[in-house]
């Protein structure tokens, strides 16, 4: 590579130090949107528009410090969301120290994006001890020219003992939101969820679209593949497209649950909302060999386009 382009791609992609001297991958676009990625948890942690708005929110107690997972951004819940099954809460790939991937595998299709950045995970002997699977797990944070932010995840069962492994995941995105009682959610009403606040027993959402007034921990089953998420008070409107990812989990903490979270500010849950892209409910299983992708893009637009677009009847009546 010549030294003008090792220079262009530096201006895309800027590895250096974050908090605690943590390694931390910035990503920027022409336009002036930029993204900012931690390899301690593979974890996005700050998503900006061409304004340089913050779009996604962290605590300001957060503590990134080995081994909590870093309080906000886009932690990546790997091999176990949540607390089903034998793993710690969310598994164990938001508190591992991930690498840069300097050769990986090509995309079927080169979108000739220049801010991305890939990330690979594989499992450390102390890993091996407690998930017994060899797996090679790579992450694509991508940065679009538009200002879009894109994960793709591609997991490898690798296991040379002709074991498949079964795994949940989701891309636990905390979104900046600027007053929660102000926020509405369109796309899932009318689904299937799994209630977290009752030991996950199954209830059907009515019809309207979703808004909060207390604590939320549910996972919205076979959902659309776009979702969007209302700020009414900042005119913004987040799109989440997914692929691969068939659930999507809403949390908010409210102020009791806020409370009791060490590394969550007593009143930040008026300003986050988590909706993530998920595979909560159907397990996937990889034989060895087999590779699993899943995708999630995000983009943030001015709400009265984005409103008329996800719902022409909205546009019709002019709402
Ligand atoms: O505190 P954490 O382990 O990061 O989990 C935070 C939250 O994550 C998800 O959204 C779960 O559905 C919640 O039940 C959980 O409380």
């Amino acid at each position: 590579m010549s030294s003008g382009a090792r220079e262009r791609e530096k201006a895309f992609v800027e590895h250096c130090k974050g908090a605690n001297g943590l390694d931390k991958v910035v990503l920027r676009e022409v336009r002036g949107s930029s993204a900012e990625v931690y390899l301690y948890g593979g974890q996005v942690t700050s998503w900006k528009n061409e304004y340089g708005e913050e779009l996604l929110f962290v605590s300001s107690k957060a503590t990134f410090k080995s081994p909590k997972a870093i309080r906000g951004g886009i932690p990546i819940c790997f091999p176990q969301f949540g607390s089903h099954g034998s793993l710690e809460q969310h598994g164990f790939a938001r508190n591992r120290f991930w690498s840069i991937d300097l050769d990986p595998p090509p995309f079927p299709t080169n979108s000739g994006n220049k801010a991305f950045i890939d990330l690979i995970l594989k499992p450390s002997e102390e890993d091996s001890k407690i998930w017994s699977h060899r797996y090679e797990f790579r992450l694509r944070v991508t940065l679009g020219p538009g200002g879009d932010l894109m994960l793709t995840s591609r997991i490898r069962n690798t296991n040379t003992d002709g074991k498949s492994f079964t795994f949940t995941f989701a891309y636990h995105t905390y979104l900046f939101v600027t007053d929660i009682s102000e926020v509405r959610v369109e796309g899932l009403e009318t689904l299937d969820y799994l209630d977290n606040l009752k030991g996950r027993e199954r209830f059907t959402e009515q019809g309207d679209a979703i808004t909060f007034e207390s604590e939320v921990d549910k996972i919205y089953l076979s959902t659309p593949t776009k979702i969007a998420i209302l700020d009414h008070e900042r005119k913004r409107t987040f799109v989440l497209r997914k692929d691969g990812l068939p659930d999507a989990v809403v949390w908010n903490p409210w102020d009791k649950k806020a409370k009791a979270i060490s590394d969550f500010g007593d009143d930040e849950y008026k300003h986050m909302l988590c909706v993530e892209a998920a595979c909560v409910e159907k397990p996937i299983t990889l034989k060895p060999g087999e590779e699993w992708k899943g995708r999630q893009e995000l983009s943030a637009v001015p709400s009265s386009y984005c409103s008329g677009q996800l719902d022409p009847c909205k546009v019709l009546q002019g709402g």
